[in-house]
Formats: structure tokens, C-alpha cells, sequence
């Protein structure tokens, strides 16, 4: 009986959307950004040589049809990546249609249904957050202001500002390119605990001003040691408009179990459980799945750091060891299915570290297959993914979707 394992690797664009130029990080379109090209140039000219050296070498992701989806998508060379002419997978490269490059979107039409709306983003200039709305955030903080205001790097921010916050209280509120409004706090001088129930008193307010999601960022140390972040930041996103490919297989009497960010994303719609985690637990979170999921089962993991850890911070070099470390991990887990089973590897939107700013980018996604054959799905939408994965489990898809299986 037929199990499916659908995994996103965040932000790993490969360029070529048909309105990137749509798309702006500072007052730069979109045009030509391409996450995986131009990691695999930066290596292939020694400027990734943190912490690891040479071409890009993804044998096992090359070997499903990354190289072949990337020169489908766009035209951009890739060192490293030009040599896979025959991939044992099936291989394509998908577009978004929901307005947005950011992950709730991208996640929501991976899983049959886009965004239908467009998305509320904050100005670049000026404050970012109009009176009614700061007086709303720091009321509910029990303050008597918000620190920041502003569009900023997450890590900039309690660089500049964290000193502030421990002598004033108040809450550090910056927003992005993104539909986002995040709080940032002192996870043990604020309260963890403090920081989680204003990040969720205010959700309901900006989600209904349609912003997509409030996250909590809360980070540890001090002025004299600097700031850094913990992992226990949480996402309280809006709710899918329609119900979607986990609501699906529920309904249809199958498991749906999260892996990682899954379960914020979703806001825990259609997941009956959820293992979190740094990017390497979920690793063997996903391993355990492959052992243990059940017939008509939906496995469904994000693996986060490509996005949060060396995209946004454009970290080539980082990017570049953490595709490097999945690759060999997933290499893996692609042994462990048995017959029956459908993995499928895909990204959400583009984050390219070689881009100005420090905002996604929009751009196409990759989309590998393993356990259907090999040869080329060709350029599909990222709907099409559920569509193919509830085909595989025999169950309706309701939505735009079409199967490429
Ligand atoms: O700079 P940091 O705080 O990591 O923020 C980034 O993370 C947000 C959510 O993924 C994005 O909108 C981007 O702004
Ligand atoms: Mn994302
Ligand atoms: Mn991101």
C-alpha cells in the first residue's frame, strides 16, 4: 500500500520564475536571482570555501535531476550540477501563482491551494507599523512603546537594539519583504513564555489585517556578550483558506505526520503529530518516519535552515555545507523506501545569499521524485505537487492541481 513523504527544502530556488521581475529586494527586481546557480558558481569560483572547498557536490541530489530541472528552469550555469545527463528520478521545476514569495504561500499551494489573496506588506520608509497598531502591540506587551518599527535583518536588529530592550522592556517589532510582523525578546529577562502569548494575543489582528504571520524570535546573551537567537522561535500563521493535502489524506483515513516547521506553517491544520527540531534531528525524524509510517500515510518535513540560517543571512558558503550535509543524509533515507512509497523534494520560494538585500527571491522551485520512475515532469505549479501526491495515495485532490505522475 502506497505511503507518500513530501519534503521541502526551504528556500531552494533554481531561478527562471515567469514574474520574478515582479519581485523586488531593495529596489532590485527579482530578475535573474537563482539560489542554487549561484551557490554552485560561488563554490566552483572558491568564494564558498568555508568550512568546506570545491565544486558543489550533490551526487544524490544531481542524480534525482536537480542539475536537469535547474537548466529547465533558467538558463544559468551551474558548475557542479552540468553533468547528471541521465537522472534516475523524474525531475521538473514548478511555479507559484500565489502573489508573495514567502513560505506560507509557497506551502499552502504546494499543498493544492493558492493564496487567494493578496498579502498586507508594511513600508520601507518610515515607520513600518501606523499608531493604532503599536499602541495594539504594546498594550497587550503591557508597555509603554515597541522598540524598531522598521524593516530589518532579524540579527541586525537585536545587534542595534537589544542593549535598548534590556533597559527599556519593550518589545523589538520589525517586519521584511514578507507579509510579516516579528517580535523579538529577551527569552529570559522578557519571558519566553511572555513573548509567545503577545505573539499570539496580536495574531488574530494582523491576520486579519491579512498579514500573513507574527513570529516570535526570541534571543539570549547581553550587551558586553552580544544577542543571539534561540531555536524556540514560533510562527503563528494564518489559517489556509480551503482545506489542503493534509486535510485530504485525513480524510481519507490516512496519518498525517509534520516534520519541523510544518506545523506552524499549517497551524497544525490536518497533522495528527509533530516532530520539531534543528535541521539534523528532524533528519532522523524523517528516517524514523520512513521505518515506522503507515499504508495511505502523508510524511511532511521542512528543513528550515537553508532559509534561516544562510539565506537571509547570505552565507554562501553556509548554504552550500548545509545542501552538502542533506545531500548525504537524504542519500540515506532514498534507501530506506520500500516499494509503494513516493518521496518528493521541493522548495518554496528562492532565497538567493548572493542577492542584495536580505529578503527571499521569487523564483522556481525544483521538483524530484523518487519512486516513480525517471525522465522529465517538465515545468509544472507548485499545486501540481499535491495533486501528484494524493494521485499516488489513490485520493481525491480536490483544487487547481494535476497530477505529473
Ligand atoms: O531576518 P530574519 O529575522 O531572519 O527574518 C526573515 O525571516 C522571516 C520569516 O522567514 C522573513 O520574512 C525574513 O525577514
Ligand atoms: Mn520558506
Ligand atoms: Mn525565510
Amino acid at each position: 500500500m502506497a505511503r507518500a513523504f513530501l519534503v521541502v527544502m526551504d528556500s531552494l530556488g533554481i531561478g527562471g520564475a515567469p514574474d520574478a521581475g515582479a519581485y523586488f529586494n531593495k529596489d532590485l527586481p527579482d530578475l535573474g536571482a537563482n539560489t542554487l546557480a549561484h551557490i554552485a558558481q560561488a563554490c566552483a569560483e572558491g568564494r564558498a570555501d568555508v568550512g568546506r572547498s570545491g565544486p558543489l557536490h550533490l551526487p544524490t541530489l544531481a542524480g534525482l535531476g536537480l542539475g536537469a530541472a535547474l537548466r529547465l528552469a533558467s538558463s544559468q550555469p551551474a558548475p557542479g550540477l552540468d553533468r547528471d545527463d541521465a537522472p534516475r528520478g523524474r525531475w521538473g521545476a514548478a511555479s507559484e501563482i500565489s502573489a508573495g514569495k514567502d513560505t506560507p504561500s509557497g506551502h499552502w499551494e504546494l499543498a493544492g491551494v493558492p493564496v487567494p489573496w493578496d498579502w498586507t506588506y508594511f513600508p520601507e520608509t518610515g515607520p513600518a507599523f501606523d499608531r493604532d497598531l503599536v499602541a495594539h502591540v504594546a498594550a497587550a506587551a503591557g508597555t509603554d512603546g515597541i522598540l524598531g518599527n522598521c524593516h530589518a535583518s532579524g540579527t541586525t536588529i537585536i545587534a542595534d537594539l537589544g542593549a535598548e530592550h534590556l533597559r527599556s522592556g519593550w518589545p523589538i517589532c520589525y517586519t521584511s519583504a514578507d507579509s510579516v510582523f516579528q517580535i523579538a525578546a529577551h527569552e529570559t529577562q522578557f519571558g519566553l513564555d511572555r513573548l509567545l502569548d503577545l505573539c499570539a494575543a496580536v495574531a488574530p489582528r494582523l491576520h486579519a489585517m491579512k498579514v500573513g504571520r507574527v513570529i516570535a524570535r526570541p534571543f539570549v546573551g547581553s550587551a558586553e556578550a552580544g544577542f543571539t537567537r534561540t531555536p524556540n522561535r514560533r510562527d503563528y500563521a494564518m489559517k489556509p483558506p480551503a482545506p489542503i493535502l493534509t486535510d485530504w489524506v485525513q480524510a481519507a483515513g490516512g496519518q498525517v505526520y509534520g516534520i519541523g516547521k510544518i506545523g506552524d506553517i499549517f497551524s497544525m491544520q490536518g497533522i495528527d503529530t509533530l516532530k520539531k527540531g534543528e535541521d539534523a534531528a528532524l533528519m532522523g525524524h524523517l528516517a524514523e518516519a520512513v521505518e515506522t509510517a503507515g499504508a495511505g500515510s502523508l510524511t511532511f518535513a521542512n528543513f528550515v535552515e537553508f532559509d534561516s540560517l544562510y539565506g537571509h543571512r547570505r552565507d554562501l558558503s553556509g548554504y552550500a555545507r548545509a545542501l552538502e550535509w542533506f545531500d548525504r543524509e537524504i542519500a540515506k533515507i532514498l534507501l530506506a523506501l520500500r516499494p509503494g512509497d513516493l518521496m518528493v523534494l521541493t522548495a518554496d520560494h528562492g532565497n538567493d545569499p548572493s542577492w542584495p538585500g536580505t529578503d527571499h527571491t521569487r523564483e522556481r522551485v525544483p521538483v524530484l521524485v523518487a519512486g516513480a520512475g525517471a525522465g522529465p515532469l517538465g515545468l509544472v505549479g507548485f499545486a501540481d505537487v499535491a495533486a501528484s501526491v494524493a494521485g499516488h495515495l489513490g485520493i481525491a485532490a480536490p483544487g487547481p492541481g494535476r497530477s505529473f505522475l
